[in-house]
């Protein structure tokens, strides 16, 4: 079902390739019905082409007809006109899916026809390597067979998830935003070990080879991460002293704070975004206060 689907990215930056590069080594859709453009950059465009063999071209080249699947893979805060300029060039039956922080499928609804199909992702960038956590969740007039088939699709780029809308934002603080975490402590455990006069690409490879390990643990036990970290914490142990200074500092609610404040960010892009819509379309006298913004944005 997939082979026959044609599908075009709106935008071309690391979300959009890591989503291609996913896609093109399973060869589940093949690459000439990949269509890939962007506002302006010429040069990425023809990249991508070379590296991927996707059509890469200039948005009023896109054969609009053809397309099955419209994925958004711009900023958020050029989700409107994006929408906006789609809205008269596509049929209702055709799916416009979104990998855009914080842009809601009411947003998108209530830019398109009505009765438009959309679908709202949240994948990360290990899609290139085919490794991704994606979320995956459908607007209210996206028929289950076009579902099944973004299922299918996101399948090629990793574990798919289908989740209610209201844990979208905590999905993206976990998932989307959360290999930089990782990259983060990454870094902070290379540094360590160069420190002492390793050797930096060496430890890169034992750093990233001990967070592999450890996923692994949780992938193929039916153990939680409590009970496995028991199981490495020796009594009076090294272990033991090292998680100690990470409590010491604080280091549970570090995480739990980034993750947070990752998931307000999404909000937050949700509710500018509407504000900024609604400033379009009214005088600014009439402007209420944001709960009365929200309440006419959403009804
Ligand atoms: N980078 C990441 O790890 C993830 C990003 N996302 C989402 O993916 C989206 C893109 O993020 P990145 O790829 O990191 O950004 P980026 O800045 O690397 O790429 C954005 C691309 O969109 C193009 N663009 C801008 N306006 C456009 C328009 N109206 N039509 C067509 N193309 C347009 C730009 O020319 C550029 O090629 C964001 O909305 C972000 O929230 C979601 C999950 C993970
Ligand atoms: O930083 C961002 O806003 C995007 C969304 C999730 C990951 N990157």
């Amino acid at each position: 079902m997939l082979r026959v689907k044609t599908v075009a990215f709106l935008g071309a930056g690391s979300m959009a390739e890591s989503m291609i590069s996913g896609i093109v080594q399973t060869g589940s859709i093949p690459a000439e019905r990949i269509h890939v453009t962007n506002r302006s950059n010429q040069l990425r465009l023809e990249e991508m082409n070379r590296v991927y063999g996707v059509h890469a071209v200039h948005q009023d080249a896109l054969p609009y007809e053809e397309i099955d699947f419209f994925i958004l893979a711009m900023k958020p805060q050029g989700a409107a006109d994006a929408l906006d300029a789609l809205k008269d060039k596509i049929r209702v039956d055709q799916v416009v899916i979104s990998v855009l922080a914080g842009i809601s499928t009411e947003f998108m609804e209530n830019h398109l026809q009505l009765g438009q199909q959309v679908v709202r992702l949240m994948p990360n960038t290990s899609s290139m390597i085919r490794e991704s956590a994606t979320a995956l969740c459908p607007g209210r007039h996206t028929a289950m067979d076009n579902v099944i088939a973004v299922k299918e699709l996101l399948g090629c780029m990793g574990k798919v998830f289908l989740i209610e809308e209201e844990h979208m934002d905590i999905f993206t603080g976990i998932a989307g935003s959360g290999p930089a975490y990782f990259y983060y402590l990454m870094e902070h455990m290379e540094h360590a070990g160069v420190k002492k006069g390793m050797d930096e690409a060496m430890v890169r490879e034992i750093v990233a080879q001990t967070i592999l390990g450890a996923a692994k643990m949780i992938m193929v036990n039916d153990e939680t991460p409590a009970s496995l970290r028991e199981k490495v914490t020796s009594p009076n142990g090294t272990t033991a002293s090292g998680l100690d200074a990470l409590r010491k500092n604080n280091g549970g609610r570090a995480i739990s704070q980034a993750i947070h404040h990752a998931a307000k960010r999404s909000k937050e892009l949700n509710e500018e975004m509407a504000v900024a819509y609604i400033k379009s379309t009214n005088p600014p006298r009439e402007m209420g206060n944001f709960s009365t913004i929200k309440g006419r944005c959403m009804s």
